[in-house]
């Protein structure tokens, strides 16, 4: 079998061409999305990751603000921004980029963001209404994964979805989602024993490794759904992810790739999450 290839940079532009409609139509009733980020410091591969955002923003009709502070920001420095954009009517989104330099603690930050504004979906009021079902801003990485799965129709009701990782931002919300359209969802991790013993179980498989091709077809069940969302630079540069593409795609019937995969699905979630909150939906 020869795996069906989720082009995930095309599908964004099929739905960032909705969502442009649909903020046009907004500015019509006065409302122009706006999108705050904050960068602290200047890693380089947030600054492209945040050049990706900007530009599909501006693409669309949202407006966005980067606000660049040194590396040596204080955590009470941090916060007062972020009271400060809280209270700011004229802005709808705040992400700050992650990772935090480590003088500063990731979860004191995103908690002090306005889960009205919380984007990232990344709040714990917002992961408890993922939880339970609740319409919320859903986290961007997860909501891509499943928007790229529904994009082909596979279905996931009864399927035994393997996910490969336990992260806050993607393993763990991922799997959440899943569950919530009644998949049987299997976790494993680095303490996982005999990981391939599961992985040759799953239909939808979702690596989340944070090893370059760390998941070649010996992983994999024939006729999977093999998601990638390992983002890996190489030394040459290129970018690749934790799916060994060339070996699995022989054997899945769907696959993502990378770059042009998971990556921009995941600019285009938040675009969707900024257009909700500009609507005021978290009454
Ligand atoms: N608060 C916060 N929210 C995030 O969502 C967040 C974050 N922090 N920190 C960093 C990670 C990483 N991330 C990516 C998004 C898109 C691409 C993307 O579009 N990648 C392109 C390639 C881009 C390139 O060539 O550099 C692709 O895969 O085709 C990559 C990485 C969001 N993150």
């Amino acid at each position: 079998m020869t795996a069906e290839v989720i082009n995930g940079k095309e599908l964004s532009q099929s739905l960032r061409n909705e969502m442009t409609e649909e903020v046009s139509q907004l500015k019509e009733q006065g409302i122009t999305p706006h999108l705050t980020v904050i960068l602290i410091g200047d890693d380089p591969a947030s600054k492209s990751y945040i050049r990706g955002k900007e530009k599909a923003s501006y693409e669309t009709g949202i407006s966005s603000e980067l606000i660049e502070l040194p590396s040596s920001t204080t955590e009470q420095e941090l916060l007062s921004q972020i009271y400060d954009l809280n209270d700011d009517n004229n802005v709808h989104g705040i992400l700050v980029q992650l990772p935090l330099p480590s003088h500063i603690h990731e979860q004191h930050i995103i908690e002090a963001i306005d889960p009205k504004k919380d984007v990232d979906g990344f709040h714990p009021v917002n992961i408890g209404r993922m939880m339970i079902g609740k319409d919320t801003f859903l986290p961007c990485t997860p909501h891509g994964i499943i928007t790229m799965l529904k994009s082909r129709q596979i279905s996931i009701e009864g399927k035994n979805a393997v996910i490969i990782g336990r992260s806050n931002i993607v393993g763990k919300p991922v799997g959440q989602l899943l569950l919530n359209e009644n998949a049987t969802v299997t976790y494993c991790h680095s303490k996982t024993k005999n990981l391939v013993d599961h992985t040759k179980n799953a239909d939808i498989l979702v690596a989340a490794v944070g090893r370059p091709n760390a998941i070649d077809d010996e992983f994999v069940k024939e006729g999977a759904a093999v998601i990638d969302v390992g983002i890996n630079r190489l030394d040459d540069g290129s970018l690749t992810g934790d799916v060994d593409f060339d070996s699995v795609k022989e054997k899945a019937s769907y696959i993502t790739p990378v770059p042009r995969g998971v990556g921009p699905m995941t600019i285009t979630m938040l675009l969707k999450n900024t257009i909700k909150a500009a609507r005021g939906f978290h009454q």
